[in-house]
């Protein structure tokens, strides 16, 4: 197929692992394809070393999901490339999306180890999404987290995304552009993302404008002359003696035509270079002329720049963001932890690993919020199997799944389950909120949070705890599976 025939990808489905459908074959082909089972996705460490991660991909997973069906094209050709016998490809021909699905809100506050996004429903169905889930919201769910540490670096300062000409291609530069506007930002320079999902698109100019022009002031003022809003780029030859003066010229020639918004450094020792310019800007009498600047810029950066007295107030920011240049992968895994047996019940199923921190925990679970009603700040996450509610406990016990001598009693607090319905069924019964009540929802919840959960280096371990009966289930299962390891003289 050439990239021409591209008119035949007409759905998203086989956006899958080729195991995943491999898995799907053996299952229906020893009939158990429509077995009852949950998955659930979560990931083992917080990304860049922060204290929480920020859920997204919600969106985008409803949309695939939504039109999950095998087209005619995909069926033609998985036989021509695969094995499978007629009956396989005439099931998959017929099928229909059946699944219920509990996931967390955009911009709720997520923590390692708890479940993200619950799958349950027939097998093979559930096999077939793993791939596209954990693509989309490892990669969302990544950025809005890194946007939120730099929302937090520049404070109250305005943020721009500037991320898509370094982005990993177009669906990274777009879905990035709504992470960063969930996590913090105030806008992007990516068009079609303003287009597609309303957020505020802005941008100044290149150095190719004033190349073009073969001078500085020639091209201010031929960009004044076509637009109101005026942000000059002045870093092209010599930001201090020719970049600021001819700014100033511009924006005094234009007078009340031009809105003289400031002028962009993209280069140089910013914190130096910006107090200069800073001071010729007052000095000229645009003591409210912003400072934007961009140039490689992340958290550390900034946070450097401030301590620097940097005199920047508006952000642009697009490499180090948009390619989540110091980790690149959220690594959120998706785990079966419970099962159909031939019974016709339900029993929890678990994957052992000799590493502890892989060991995943069984059951189908919740996670409930615990927020303190005095202080109202989150005292920590707790994973309950379902149908557990911790409201009616007056004093609830949470205890680290680890290190269980590390506990306490929480007493006259609120707790709110974070899982919510998404379909029921293969129905879809969760509304979305506008990306805006998005992004405040994310905006609020960082509120509830310890500032010491929140700072960028070496974060306190916010408590991600499991109930007593959830913990007990574990050890339970994970003594059964060795014993029958042992018994069937499989270990050593
Ligand atoms: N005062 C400062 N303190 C810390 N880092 C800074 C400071 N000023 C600039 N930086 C950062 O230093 C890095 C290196 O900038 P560099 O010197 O390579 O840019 P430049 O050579 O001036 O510009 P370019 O090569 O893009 O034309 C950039 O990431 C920039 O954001
Ligand atoms: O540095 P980022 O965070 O990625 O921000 C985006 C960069 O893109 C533009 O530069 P361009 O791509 O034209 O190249 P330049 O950096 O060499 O000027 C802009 O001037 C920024 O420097
Ligand atoms: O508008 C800008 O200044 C901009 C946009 C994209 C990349 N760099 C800068």
């Amino acid at each position: 197929m050439l990239y021409q025939d591209y008119d035949k990808d007409d759905s998203l489905s086989l956006h899958t692992d080729l195991y995943e459908i491999n898995m799907m074959y053996t299952y229906f082909k020893k009939g158990i394809a429509d077995r009852n089972a949950v998955f659930e996705a979560f990931y083992r460490s917080e990304p860049f070393g922060n204290g929480f991660a920020i859920f997204a991909g919600l969106e985008r997973m409803i949309n695939y999901l939504q039109s999950l069906h095998f087209s005619e094209s995909d069926l033609a050709y998985l036989k021509e490339t695969q094995n499978y016998d007629d009956d396989f490809i005439d099931y998959l021909r017929h099928l229909k999306l059946k699944l219920s699905i509990r996931s967390m809100r955009e911009g709720e506050l997520v923590f390692a180890n708890e479940p993200l996004v619950q799958v349950e429903g027939p097998l093979a169905q559930c096999q077939l999404v793993e791939t596209a889930i954990l693509n989309i919201i490892n990669f969302q769910t990544l950025l809005a987290t890194k946007a939120a540490r730099i929302k937090l670096a520049v404070q109250d300062d305005q943020l721009m995304e500037f991320g898509s000409r370094r982005a990993q291609e177009t669906d990274a530069a777009l879905w990035g552009a709504r992470a960063a506007f969930i996590g913090g930002f105030d806008s992007t320079s990516n068009v079609r993302a303003g287009k597609l999902f309303g957020i505020p698109i802005s941008g100044t100019h290149a150095h190719a404008l004033v190349e073009a022009f073969g001078s500085e002031y020639e091209a201010f003022k031929a960009y004044a002359k076509t637009h109101k809003d005026c942000v000059f780029l002045v870093d092209t030859y010599d930001t201090i003696r020719s970049g600021v003066p001819n700014a100033i010229k511009v924006a005094r020639e234009m007078g009340d035509k031009i809105n003289f918004l400031g002028v962009r450094i993209d280069s140089g020792d910013m914190a130096y270079i910006s107090k200069q310019v800073r001071k010729e800007l007052d000095d000229a009498g645009y003591p409210d002329a912003k400072i934007f600047a961009s140039n490689d810029l992340d958290e550390t950066t900034i946070t450097n720049l401030k301590m620097q007295g940097a005199k920047i107030d508006v952000w642009g920011i697009g490499t180090k963001y948009i390619t989540a240049f110091d980790q690149p992968a959220l690594g959120a895994v998706y785990k079966l932890v419970s099962m159909e047996g031939d019974n016709g019940q339900m029993h929890d199923t678990l994957k052992i690993s000799s590493n502890a921190i892989k060991v995943s925990t069984p059951g189908k679970k919740q996670v409930w919020r615990i927020s303190a009603n005095t202080a109202k700040k989150n005292e920590g996450d707790w994973i309950a199997r379902e149908g557990e509610d911790p409201t009616r406990y007056q004093a609830l016990f949470m205890f680290h799944p680890q290190y269980t001598y590390i506990n306490k009693v929480v007493t006259d607090f609120t707790a709110y389950p974070l899982l919510h319905d998404i379909f029921d069924h293969g129905k879809l019964v969760y509304k979305q909120p506008s990306l805006r009540g998005i992004k405040s929802f994310a905006a609020e919840n960082l509120k509830a949070l310890w500032d010491e959960y929140k700072r960028s280096l070496n974060p306190q371990e916010y408590p991600v705890d499991l109930s007593q009966d959830l913990y007990e289930s574990k050890m339970s299962l994970i003594q059964d599976i060795r014993r029958k390891i042992r018994e069937r003289g499989m270990s050593r």
